[in-house]
């Protein structure tokens, strides 16, 4: 290791969140192998890679919905390998929700406060409805705010448009409060309008929480990431600067395509 490499790493923060080794297989499928990578706090981390080529399978190995079959996954420098998925969301770490864990027939703000509850339901009076309590509708509306979506807080989710939809599952894993986000495909289904309002969502977010993004737009990759892990059959074959992913030849040849 050089002097600079040397005094490079030293002046870099602990990880937040830190992947060692992660092997998964289905049969003979091996869908992780021997994946490492590091999330630093107020990162946003972009993971891109070609269909099948792991990233669902390794962020819900993150989440802990999948258990890898070896390696090593790290919190706060603390191992979280074997943690059930409500055991590491308690702890932080949250994979935005699906639109079909959403309840349709209640309100956005209502969704919300139940995801609160649900999340730490021996601090609330179960007895009394999630929206009346102001323990639960204060969290609930800091979320919303953070997604713009406060001014859609008593709409019912049935009648909110994809996007909004897709803007609410931030809104649920913000009010976890939880520091290291899960993105995996925020953007998928979106119009070109909804996709920007997420970019800029994004934006917003960033510096403020550990964003571990999947995302196949590679334009909302290489104008949000601070730095981008390219995954190739399971392996990550490069993190770097967006501009030093650009730049990378098997990289180019893998994935980006040549220009
Ligand atoms: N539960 C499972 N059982 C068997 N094979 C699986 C399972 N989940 C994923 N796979 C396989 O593992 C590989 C990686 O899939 P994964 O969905 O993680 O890739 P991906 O990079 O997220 O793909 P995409 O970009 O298309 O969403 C694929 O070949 C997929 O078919």
């Amino acid at each position: 290791m050089t002097d600079s490499t040397r005094a490079a790493k030293a002046a870099q923060p602990a990880p937040k969140l830190e992947i060692r080794d992660l092997c998964k297989s289905f049969g003979a499928l091996k869908a992780t192998q021997g994946a490492s990578l590091s999330i630093l706090p107020g990162e946003l981390h972009a993971l891109i890679g070609p269909n099948g080529a792991g990233k669902t399978t390794l962020i819900s190995q993150l989440s802990g919905e999948i258990l890898p079959d070896s390696g090593q996954v790290l919190l706060d420098g603390h191992d979280i390998t074997r943690l059930p998925a409500f055991k590491r969301a308690a702890a932080g770490l949250a994979r935005s929700f699906q639109i079909s864990q959403l309840y349709p027939e209640f309100t956005v703000e209502d969704n919300v406060a139940m995801a609160v509850q649900a999340h730490a339901p021996q601090r609330y009076n179960l007895w009394r409805s999630a929206r009346r309590d102001p323990q639960l509708r204060e969290p609930a509306r800091a979320a919303l705010a953070r997604v713009g979506l406060q001014d859609r807080a008593a709409v019912r989710v049935s009648d909110l448009a994809h996007g909004e939809k897709r803007q609410l599952e931030l809104a649920i894993a913000l009010s976890l409060n939880a520091s290291v986000l899960l993105l995996d495909e925020p953007m998928a289904g979106l119009g070109a309008e909804e996709s920007l309002r997420m970019k800029d969502i994004l934006m917003d977010l960033k510096g403020r929480y550990a964003m571990l993004l999947v995302e196949h737009d590679m334009d909302i990759v290489f104008a949000l990431a601070d730095r981008v892990t390219v995954l190739v059959y399971g392996k990550p074959i490069f993190t770097g600067t967006p501009a030093q992913v650009r730049e990378h030849e098997e990289v180019r040849d893998a994935y980006l395509g040549r220009e």
